[in-house]
């Protein structure tokens, strides 16, 4: 292994696209479902509604019968019975009957129409009508909402709210999800705190670890905090072994640059193999790609805006192919609200806030977290470009969209 021996992006995500992880498929009760990714195309078994249904109160009729109806000379139907939602009707209309029906009740034979109660008189055993009625009036038709056989849910598909909604509509109560993926995650560094701790002279709170586990959660993953080991080879060491033993997938942050206390790359050569150790890109040079008893392992810097950058480029991708999942990346073309320089050499992904058509630069550098919260996006500068000027036009890689 070379030590960052930094390679091209192109590089570094073949070695992610050359790694296998397929966590398969389970059937979950679909109040489990939600946020899970669906494993199949979901077809509707039934029409819905399953039946012709009355829309509002009132009589249900042969629209036929009421065609020379008018308030000179209004039609007279026989009321031969009632039907109320729920109920299967037991009777069919024959010429000049009608009969009661509720909301949502199923429409008796013959019936092809339901007029509201407000626009009949009723009298006796017969009612009134002033009003021709078409066919379809006041009638939900069978199927019209969702016909038999209508694709649901795709493949991939994440599962929210709507797509429960509409396999409960159908009657479908268990789905067949892609496992999640589990992602054991890992911080580094003896200044790194676990919120809730009191900080002391020289610490600061971890960020990547929560940030990275709700990402990938985020995503339809699981991510799973392992803890945070010391600047210790044996301490990060303990973690790594432990973390592949717990996950398909294994993330760790900080400690991936080449200072006398970045350990990471190491102490993954020592368990296993690194592929790749530095890939030229701002930010996130520092990265590392491994493999550990053949589960993939990446060793991310520990700034959280190169972080986050590069969980983004290289850990998103893998997640999404193992969830079954097509990422769609939304891209937007704006204009630059100044000039910004680069580094030649390395592809920047700078970060930029979107105002309207303008794409504003987030220049805190990638140690700040709020350069990756407050952004809407990137705009991929490539390798031989210098700089960027004011007003010109950029395609902005949007970061929601997952
Ligand atoms: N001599 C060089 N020094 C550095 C280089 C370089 O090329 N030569 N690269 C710089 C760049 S760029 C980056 S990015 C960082 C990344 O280095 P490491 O991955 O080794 O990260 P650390 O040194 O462990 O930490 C960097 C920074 O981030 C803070 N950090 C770490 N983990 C967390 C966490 N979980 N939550 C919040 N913040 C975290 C850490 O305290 C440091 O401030 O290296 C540069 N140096
Ligand atoms: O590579 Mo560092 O990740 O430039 O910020």
């Amino acid at each position: 292994m070379a030590f960052l021996k930094v390679v091209p992006l192109e590089k570094a995500l073949e070695v992610v696209q050359s790694f296998k992880i397929s966590p398969g498929i389970e059937e979950v009760p679909i109040e489990k479902g939600l946020g899970r990714i669906a494993a199949e195309d979901i077809y509707s078994p039934i029409d819905v509604p399953p039946f012709d249904r009355a829309t509002v109160d009132g009589y249900a009729v042969r629209a036929e019968d009421t065609f020379m109806a008018s308030e000179a000379s209004p039609v007279r139907l026989k009321v031969i019975g009632s039907v109320h939602a729920g109920e299967e009707p037991k009777f069919k209309l024959g010429k000049g009957e009608a009969a009661y029906i509720s909301t949502g009740a199923m429409l008796p034979g013959n019936a092809d129409a339901v007029i509201q109660f407000e626009d009949v008189e009723r009298v006796n055993g017969e009612i009134l009508i002033y009003k021709p009625a078409y066919p379809g009036l006041g009638v939900m038709k069978k199927g019209i909402d969702i016909e038999k056989g209508r694709l649901l849910v795709k493949k991939g598909e994440r599962l929210g709210f709507k797509q429960t909604a509409l396999l409960s509509a159908v009657g479908i109560n268990k789905v067949k999800v892609f496992r999640k993926p589990k992602v054991a995650v890992i911080s580094t560094g003896n200044e790194i705190v676990p919120p809730g701790n009191e900080l002391k002279p020289g610490q600061i709170y971890d960020i990547n670890g929560r940030a990275l586990c709700d990402a990938i959660n985020e995503l339809g993953g699981e991510g799973i905090f392992m803890g945070v080991a010391r600047d210790d080879k044996e301490s990060l060491k303990a973690l790594i072994e432990k973390a592949v033993n717990v996950g398909d997938v294994v993330v760790i942050s900080g400690g991936a640059s080449g200072g006398t206390k970045d350990l990471t790359a190491s102490v993954i050569e020592e368990l296993g193999e690194v592929k790749v150790h530095g890939i030229a890109i701002q930010p996130g040079k520092p990265t590392i790609i491994g493999v550990i008893k053949g589960k993939p392992v990446f060793g991310l810097p520990g700034y959280p805006t190169s972080c986050l950058t590069n969980f983004t480029l290289l850990v998103v991708p893998l997640l999404l192919r193992a969830l079954g999942r097509e990422g769609k990346i939304g891209k937007k073309v704006a204009r630059l609200k100044h000039k910004v320089f680069s580094v030649k050499g390395r592809r920047q992904f700078l970060p930029v806030k979107l105002e309207g058509d303008l794409a504003v630069p987030i220049l805190k550098g990638s140690g700040a977290v709020t350069s990756f919260i407050d952004a809407d996006g990137f705009v991929e500068i490539p390798e031989t470009v210098e700089s960027l000027d004011e007003g010109e036009e950029v395609e902005v890689t949007l970061f929601k969209g997952w």
